[in-house]
């Protein structure tokens, strides 16, 4: 469960007294998630969503969250609306983080998808790259190529308790991508955590998105290679699983020949990505937190699998 802030009953209702919101009947913790504090809220007249901000996220950054999740339901894409205080602002402040409350969007978050699910899942994700269209601000990525270097030295012997040689190897793995990155793409908001669990789904159809908090500004291109790899599923990897959300992705916004070209050191990135952001976190459990922290060992096995055949998603 990702809790690491409690919220008493009180701190709560004092908290929402600066909301127009019905009556609140209880609230919870959320069972999932390993980025932020979720809890449903259930009011007299539904349930929300209650997050608060943790430590990967800057608060200087909600605004450009909030707003990006604003706009993609002004152009119709099914996602939480953010709810605003009565003084205007999304932003609230709750034991002391920033705090935001959206609507409960319906439908099932799965863990892993299966090949229909994972098609339209590609038309979605094309179809929110479209959708940002208009969307003004901007949101550099700070977990992208530039920063890999950084965090693997941070990380540093840490990574060899998780596997013999890891630091060497990952060092010389982001230098690589760093030094081969191409910066001229079709570039837009992109979701950046575009992953089976931030899809709700209604049976195989894909019913909306959620979590837009690693959401920036980059390579369209990316972000499809950041799904890509999320839905080849931990347990059972299947590159036909990546293969169909490429197929629906295109079915909506095809691909240029560079971004295709661009794909298998994407793919190789995105891996690294989060392997060493599930690395830092296991290494660096939060105590008296009720997380179930995410095991960095898939994506390090999908990276390996990414360097030793670029045709990886092709074969
Ligand atoms: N607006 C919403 N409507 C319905 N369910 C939601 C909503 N927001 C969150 N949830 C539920 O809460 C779970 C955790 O939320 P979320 O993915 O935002 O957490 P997180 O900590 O950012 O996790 P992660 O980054 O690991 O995906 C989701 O998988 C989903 O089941
Ligand atoms: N979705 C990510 C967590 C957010 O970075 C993961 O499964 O590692």
């Amino acid at each position: 469960m990702a809790v690491y802030t409690h919220v008493s009953r009180e701190e709560l209702e004092d908290f929402l007294t600066r909301y127009d919101l019905p009556p609140l009947v209880a609230h919870h913790g959320i069972e999932a998630g390993v980025e932020n504090s979720n809890y449903f809220l259930d009011t007299e007249d539904g349930r929300y969503v209650l997050t608060l901000f943790e430590k990967r996220v800057a608060e200087e950054d909600l605004p450009y969250f909030l707003g990006l999740t604003e706009h993609l339901r002004q152009k119709g894409m099914n996602v939480p609306a953010p709810i605003h205080l009565k003084d205007g602002d999304m932003i609230g402040q709750l034991c002391g983080r920033p705090a935001a409350i959206v609507t409960f969007l319906q439908g099932v978050s799965e863990k892993s998808a299966n090949l229909a699910q994972a098609r339209a899942a590609g038309t979605l994700l094309a179809q929110f790259h479209l959708s940002t269209d208009g969307f003004e601000p901007e949101r550099a990525n700070d977990l992208g190529p530039a920063d890999w270097a950084l965090m693997v030295k941070g990380l540093g012997d840490g990574l060899n308790k998780i596997e013999l040689g890891l630091f060497g190897n990952l060092r010389a793995e982001a230098e690589h991508l760093m030094a081969s990155w191409p910066s001229q793409l079709p570039r837009g908001q992109i979701h950046a955590d575009f992953f089976p669990d931030n899809v709700m789904f209604d049976g195989d159809s894909p019913a909306g998105v959620i979590d837009f908090y690693f959401a920036c500004t980059d390579f369209f291109a990316y972000d499809l290679a950041i799904a890509m790899n999320a839905f080849t599923a931990e347990d059972a990897p299947s590159p036909d699983l990546g293969m169909a959300l490429m197929q629906g992705y295109e079915t909506v916004r095809p691909l240029s020949r560079e971004e295709k070209e661009a794909l298998p050191l994407f793919w190789r990135g995105s891996a690294l990505r989060f392997a060493l952001t599930r690395a830092h976190d296991f290494i660096h459990q939060v105590p008296g937190s009720l997380v179930q922290v995410k095991d960095p060992k898939p994506w390090l096995a999908l990276l390996g699998a990414h360097r030793q055949s670029p045709g990886f998603f092709s074969a």
